[in-house]
């Protein structure tokens, strides 16, 4: 699959670097420093961002992110408060706010969190999707890795609902927990969905996760510039070189068109 002039699924993940703004220079700032760095995407936590409340500010805000990456692929995620973000928005505030983006033309992606009202969000998905804005469906777990059963069952909702990719973070606290999230990648693989997944270990425990994907199926992995959005991320030049020393050109696109 192609998020503007990227494609995801083939060789390694794509590294996606989150821009964590709170002003317009801090916004600015962070993309001009990226523009020496070897990433792939950036998303936007626009959680972070002081304006969140006035959707021509946000606009404004996506914007300057286009004006200083040129042609890299943006992803707009509002990240709630229950699922690892920085603040709480009433639902109607969250979706209107992902549509008028999703419509700006200024993105290329959002994120949205799986668990909410499944008709605003199915309404969501066909706006971005009007406007050719790719959407990923996510669901975080701080606390812990929820059974293998669980997390295909979630991925497998997320497909039928309609997500371009599906995305599973969660919290390992054992070497067992760290297999369930790659038993799970891979038996979700094996299920020859198209949509494709990343799936992600958080903390200590999960840093495999994050540099494994191209074995195990699982197409984008997040790396800081700077500030990381969660913890357990790597730097994105410890990751890159990381994931070249892993490689074994595995290539996912013939299942994940
Ligand atoms: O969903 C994710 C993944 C993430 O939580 C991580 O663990 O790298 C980082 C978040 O910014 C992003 O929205």
């Amino acid at each position: 699959m192609r998020i503007r002039n990227l494609t995801i699924g083939k060789h390694q993940p794509k590294i996606c670097v989150p821009v964590m703004g709170y002003t317009f220079q801090d916004l600015f700032d962070e993309a001009f420093n990226l523009l020496n760095v070897d990433f792939d995407m950036i998303e936007w936590r626009a959680d972070y961002f002081k304006y969140i409340h006035d959707l021509e500010l946000v606009q404004k805000g996506a914007w300057v992110l286009r004006r200083v990456l040129g042609d890299k692929p943006i992803l707009f995620t509002f990240r709630t408060a229950k699922e690892g973000g920085v603040r709480r928005l009433h639902p109607d505030y969250y979706f209107k706010l992902n549509q008028t983006l999703a419509q700006s033309g200024l993105i290329d992606a959002v994120d949205l969190e799986f668990f909410q009202e499944e008709g605003l969000l199915k309404e969501t998905i066909e706006t971005a999707h009007l406007h050719g804005t790719k959407v990923v469906l996510s669901n975080h777990d701080f606390e812990k890795t929820p059974a293998q059963e669980d997390l295909l069952q979630r991925l497998t909702a997320m497909a039928s609902l309609g997500g371009d990719i599906g995305k599973i973070a969660v919290m390992p606290h054992s070497s067992s927990d760290v297999l369930t999230i790659l038993n799970t990648t891979d038996a979700y693989y094996h299920k020859g969905i198209s949509m494709p997944i990343v799936a992600i270990g958080m903390g200590e425990y999960g840093k495999v996760t994050r540099v494994s994907g191209e074995l195990f199926g699982s197409v984008l992995t997040f790396a800081a510039a700077g500030e990381s959005s969660a913890p357990g991320q790597l730097s994105v030049d410890v990751l890159r070189e990381t994931m070249k020393t892993l490689s074994c050109e595995q290539n996912w696109s013939e299942s994940f068109g």
